[in-house]
């Protein structure tokens, strides 16, 4: 079973491209998304202990931990410890009953995947991209976003140019829907996937 990883900078179309994996039969793991549901769950306690006053109504309230970790690379390096961990064993929950049911390839939607040192756990890394105007508009269309806080996280994020550099794939968002959903079907063609 392949396990494709799929990555690429704040507003470039990840969440998008992986819907197109799924429609294609590929099951999908969102690392956001499992994150979300640790902080409703059981990584509540482990993340109350760590850093008190985060935990409300039984749940981490992610804008009071921002505040304690972001900018303090000590205290992100804690969250990590506690956090990735608990991802990786969901992942392997998954990758076990996808492998159970027979799939030939899984996607695995992971922001911070070179970030975080997940091309370990990743057989061939995609890389959604488009260019950098298109990229600011689609960011700033956002409710709440400003241009401090875009930047803010651009800095914490590989840059683009290099993600392309260390993608085995390419999918350029930037021309529409129909071309980056042609380009899925060429990737998992060339990879021999039967979804
Ligand atoms: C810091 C937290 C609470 C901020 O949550 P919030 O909902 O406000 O914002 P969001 O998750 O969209 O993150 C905003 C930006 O912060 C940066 N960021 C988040 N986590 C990390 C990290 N581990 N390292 C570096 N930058 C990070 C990213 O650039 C991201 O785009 C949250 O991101 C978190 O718990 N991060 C640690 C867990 C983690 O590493 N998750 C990433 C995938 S496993
Ligand atoms: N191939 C595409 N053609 C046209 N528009 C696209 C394409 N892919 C994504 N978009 C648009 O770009 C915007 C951002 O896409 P998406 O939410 O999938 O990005 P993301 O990488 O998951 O974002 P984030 O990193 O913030 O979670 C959305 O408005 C989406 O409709």
């Amino acid at each position: 079973m392949i396990r494709i990883g799929l990555t690429g900078s704040i507003g470039m179309g990840k969440s998008t491209t992986a819907k197109m994996f799924a429609e294609r039969g590929v099951p999908v793991h969102d690392a956001d998304a499992c994150v979300h549901a640790l902080y409703e769950g059981r990584g509540v306690p482990l993340i109350g202990d760590a850093f008190p006053g985060t935990i409300v109504d039984g749940k981490v309230d992610r804008a009071l931990l921002s505040k304690q970790v972001l900018g303090n690379p000590e205290a992100m390096k804690r969250l990590e410890d506690i956090v990735h961990p608990l991802v990786h064993e969901e992942e392997q929950v998954f990758l076990d009953l996808a492998r159970m049911d027979g799939h030939s390839a899984v996607l695995m939607d992971i922001p911070l995947l070179f970030e975080t040192g997940a091309e370990t756990r990743v057989d061939v890394v995609v890389v959604v991209s488009a260019d950098a105007d298109i990229q600011r508009d689609r960011v700033l269309a956002r409710d709440g976003m400003t241009e401090e806080r875009f930047q803010a996280i651009l800095g914490t994020q590989v840059p683009d140019a290099e993600k392309r550099d260390r993608a085995d794939f390419l999918i350029d968002t930037g021309q529409g829907l129909a071309i980056a959903g042609q380009r899925v079907d060429e990737i998992l063609q060339e990879l021999g996937v039967v979804a």
